[in-house]
């Protein structure tokens, strides 16, 4: 049986599609996990799970995997795991050194000085605080993804309570332990893209929408971003060179950029597929599948990537602006009956508490819509959202 070895899994958003998309290649997804109850798909959609040791590419190869035709893995912990697995199997895949290397942003910034804002490497609460000389400042941990403990600080004393607490984390939320090292970057003004590359072709350049400041999660993106070619070619050029500079441009990466008033200013690259669904927002948008030329890439297949129409789409999460409770009721299939609509979703169950969100694991929900233009395009998701958010219900209201 012709197999793709799954190193883990992201819990939310594409993760099970990989298992889908390798199906529909006509292989057979193999899910390598540490604790198989983190993906309920795997027993929906009849995926064979293997109990290891997934921070051990040994104890991986070790296991019951049979003889996997392509490594791969959606969770940003994983890419070096599933790196290095490919490599020892002599299959196509990343360079590991160079993917584990990106995902400390310490390093990424060191290599990419020139291009991203000037950042401070710390390891204690005091030198954050020296390091925090103009504000307002951006604080985040050396190592991480979904803007976890990302946070806007406009005075000495928030640098100092926000490095306190991230040097008081040591293991992530998949208890890998993490660096004890924090970056402290002046804030960088302007509207934020990704591009989202696959080698070195811009399939699409994404606008990213964030909720209240101080923190910096996700709420929105529109694709395509809409913007004069001009900025396009200059997020395009800025992508291409960081992604060659950090000596990846295998499959995919997903670029994070804010155009400032100097230019673009890079946020982040990242090894991989974007999350945050913005692989089914391109796929509406381009239908270009960006999950299904991933598990091609790893299975050494011509990745598809021609895209096949040229439509407007949008997506938005579901945010609570106080503490609240979901109460699904009719909403999902209301959402969803609003013209544009082709997607909504509500991710736990009624009686979940929903807090304002601090990262991407206090969204709630989404709405992805599409249009022929880009301003009906936003308008329907804003609408869908706005059915949605009716499953939100206030705290207060609850008493
Ligand atoms: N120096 C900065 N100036 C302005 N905004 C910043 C800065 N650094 C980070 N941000 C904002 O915080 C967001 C998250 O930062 P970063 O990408 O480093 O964290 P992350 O946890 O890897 O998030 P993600 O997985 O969403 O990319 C960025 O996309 C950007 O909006």
């Amino acid at each position: 049986m012709r197999t793709l070895l799954l190193v883990e899994s992201n819990t939310t958003g594409t993760g099970r599609l990989f298992a889908r998309r390798a199906r529909e290649l006509g292989y057979e997804p193999v899910l390598a996990a540490a604790d198989p109850s983190r993906y309920p798909y795997a027993a929906e959609d009849g995926v064979r799970v293997v109990q290891v040791d997934t921070t051990d590419p040994c104890a991986v190869l070790a296991a019951d995997i049979g003889e996997p035709a392509g490594v791969t893995t959606s969770s940003e912990y994983f890419i070096p795991v599933a790196a290095r697995i490919a490599a020892k199997l002599g299959l196509p895949g990343p360079d590991p050194d160079a993917v584990t290397d990106c995902r400390n942003k310490a390093h990424q910034r060191a290599i990419l000085a020139a291009m991203a804002p000037k950042c401070t490497v710390v390891t204690s609460v005091a030198a954050a605080v020296a390091a925090a000389t103009e504000f307002p400042v951006v604080l985040k941990p050396a190592e991480g993804s979904g803007s976890v403990g990302v946070l806007r600080c406009e005075t000495p004393e928030s640098v100092a309570s926000q490095a306190a607490a991230l040097l008081s984390v040591t293991h992530n939320e998949r208890g890998l332990p993490v660096p004890a090292q924090v970056l402290v970057e002046p804030y960088a003004s302007g509207p934020e893209y990704s591009v989202e590359l696959f080698g070195d072709v811009v399939v699409a350049v994404v606008r990213k929408r964030l909720g209240p400041a101080p923190f910096f999660v996700e709420v929105g993106h529109d694709a395509p971003a809409s913007l004069p070619p001009s900025d396009e070619t200059a997020l395009a050029d800025t992508a291409r060179a960081a992604v060659s500079a950090l000596g990846l441009g295998f499959g995919a990466a997903h670029v994070e950029i804010r155009l400032t008033p100097d230019g673009p200013r890079l946020m982040e690259v990242n090894p991989r597929l974007a999350g945050g669904m913005i692989p089914e927002l391109v796929r509406a948008a381009t239908g270009v599948d960006l999950v299904a030329a991933q598990v091609a890439a790893v299975l050494g297949v011509e990745p598809d990537l021609r895209p096949d129409r040229r439509a407007c789409a949008s997506l938005r999460f579901l945010t609570a602006s106080s503490a609240s409770v979901l109460a699904a009721g009719d909403t999902v299939a209301a959402a969803a009956a609003v013209p544009g609509v082709v997607q909504a979703r509500l991710y736990r169950p009624d009686g979940t508490s929903v807090r304002p969100a601090r990262d991407y694991r206090d969204r709630a929900g989404h709405v992805l819509a599409v249009a022929d233009r880009p301003r009906a395009g936003r308008a329907a998701a804003v609408a869908g959202l706005n059915v949605l958010r009716e499953a939100v219900i206030p705290e207060r209201e609850t008493r």
